[in-house]
């Protein structure tokens, strides 16, 4: 099955936001946002006693969120209270101070934010959702430096993302082949052997610039280096010596980037109500996919799945009901997919799989323990429970099946399920 998900960690990563704040509005508006926008939890502390003992109750903890200016503490005694605990830490705060900003900085504080500003909600708001989805992505930093690389790892990693390190251009590319979730990569030009320029051309071979931002970094005053890096497929660059705050700039946006080019791809390519790969989509992988296993022989099988009566489920269920069978068909025919399955949503209450190397008595057990799975769903709606049935449809490839005679054949046949009572599967006649 294509895989269109965004990688998820294996274990589910704490959720829990601490916000430590004395103004109850300015809670109200925080907290809620977060909430609201973001979907995270987020328990409230005014005094650093109280942020104790949630911290010692719960330890599912993602991030602090913290005022300076507290009953029983101010400062550095606030953030090191949070800081001492490994616990990410941003300072929100109305106390506008240069010098205690950069300490704070200093301290491995992820940001200072001046709360009462134009924007700054709507900031925080962005800054939490993007620390939040930095832990499920991998950062790739080549520098043959082990100072210089170590010190853009410990940045990366104060942002929360996953860090591999590369010493030299053939480690990063073994690496970017080894690992689908490196996302970024921080690529250093002067390197002995491969230098940064290279590196960058031969990843842009592997990865595309929808799977991975690049980003050159050199400290070099060479003129012509940025339009080089750029040339050869980087997204951006940074001179060193940096700001931590340029840097996370830079970073952020070019992961930001990336995403909505995966958002905009989703749209193209997955149906909205159920999440499946679109027929478009499907019809494109499809297209690839027939002349390849007819070119190696391999059997192969186009199934459409209906929901029979469909029509009376909505009217006698309720349109959103509806929306509920159809997103519970598309979870079972997810979950009976086996990885080499392509599934889609065709249109309406129609689904479409195509499954190579199934044949005989493998491909009837298959496509009937797929109708079986979704006779057997009880689908909970605000008005009981509701059940369905589907027909479907299959043509084996035969000699000289093109894509188009197919599913032309599965359409047949799906009619014929439906003409012979429904609740059942035609691979044949
Ligand atoms: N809730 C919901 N209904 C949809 C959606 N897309 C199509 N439909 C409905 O699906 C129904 C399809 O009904 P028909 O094609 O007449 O067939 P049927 O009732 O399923 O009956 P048979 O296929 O003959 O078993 C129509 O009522 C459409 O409005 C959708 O996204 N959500």
């Amino acid at each position: 099955m294509t895989v269109l998900q965004p990688i998820v960690a294996s274990s589910p990563l704490p959720q829990r936001v601490l916000l430590v704040e004395n103004s109850r509005a300015y809670v109200q508006a925080v907290a809620g946002a977060i909430e609201q926008k973001l979907e995270l939890p987020v328990m409230v502390a005014s005094t650093l006693a109280e942020a104790r003992t949630l911290l010692d109750r719960h330890e599912d903890w993602f991030l602090a969120l913290t005022g300076l200016v507290l009953a029983d503490g101010d400062r550095d005694a606030v953030v090191n209270c949070f800081l001492e605990r490994g616990l990410s830490t941003i300072v929100v705060t109305g106390v506008y101070d240069e010098d205690l900003r950069e300490r704070m900085l200093r301290r491995r504080v992820i940001d200072f934010v001046l709360k009462n500003t134009p924007g700054s909600l709507d900031y925080i708001v962005w800054l939490v959702k993007r620390l939040e989805r930095n832990r499920r992505i991998s950062a790739l930093v080549v520098d043959d430096s082990p100072s210089a690389r170590q010190h853009t790892a410990g940045l990366l990693e104060t942002y929360g993302y996953r860090v591999v390190q590369a010493a030299d251009g053939d480690a990063a590319l073994h690496a970017l082949e080894r690992d689908p979730t490196i996302r970024l990569a921080m690529i250093d030009q002067e390197m002995p052997g491969m230098q940064g320029v290279e590196v960058t051309r031969r990843l842009r071979a592997l990865r595309a610039r929808d799977r991975v931002a690049v980003i050159g970094v050199s400290g070099s005053g060479d003129a012509d280096l940025v339009a080089r890096f750029l040339k050869s497929g980087a997204n951006d660059f940074l001179r060193k010596p940096y700001s931590r705050e340029e840097f996370f700039c830079r970073v952020s946006q070019n992961v930001d980037q990336l995403e909505l080019i995966g958002s905009l791809q989703d749209l193209a390519t997955r149906d909205f109500l159920t999440g499946l790969p679109n027929r478009r989509h499907f019809l494109e992988q499809a297209e690839r996919l027939v002349p390849k296993l007819r070119t190696a022989r391999r059997p192969m099988a186009m199934a459409i799945l209906d929901i029979d009566h469909f029509k009376r489920i909505n009217d006698g269920w309720g349109h959103e009901a509806g929306d509920h069978a159809l997103r519970a068909v598309a979870e079972a025919l997810s979950g009976h997919a086996r990885e080499e399955d392509e599934v889609a949503r065709f249109g309406g209450e129609e689904f479409c799989l195509l499954a190579p190397d199934l044949e005989g008595e493998a491909l009837d057990q298959y496509f009937d323990s797929l109708r079986q799975r979704i006779e057997d769903l009880a689908v909970q709606t605000p008005g009981g429970e509701l059940r369905m049935t589907v027909s479907i449809g299959v043509r084996t490839a035969a000699a000289g099946d093109d894509l188009h005679r197919l599913l032309a054949e599965a359409d047949r046949r799906l009619y014929l399920a439906k003409a012979g009572g429904r609740n059942r599967v035609v691979a044949s006649g």
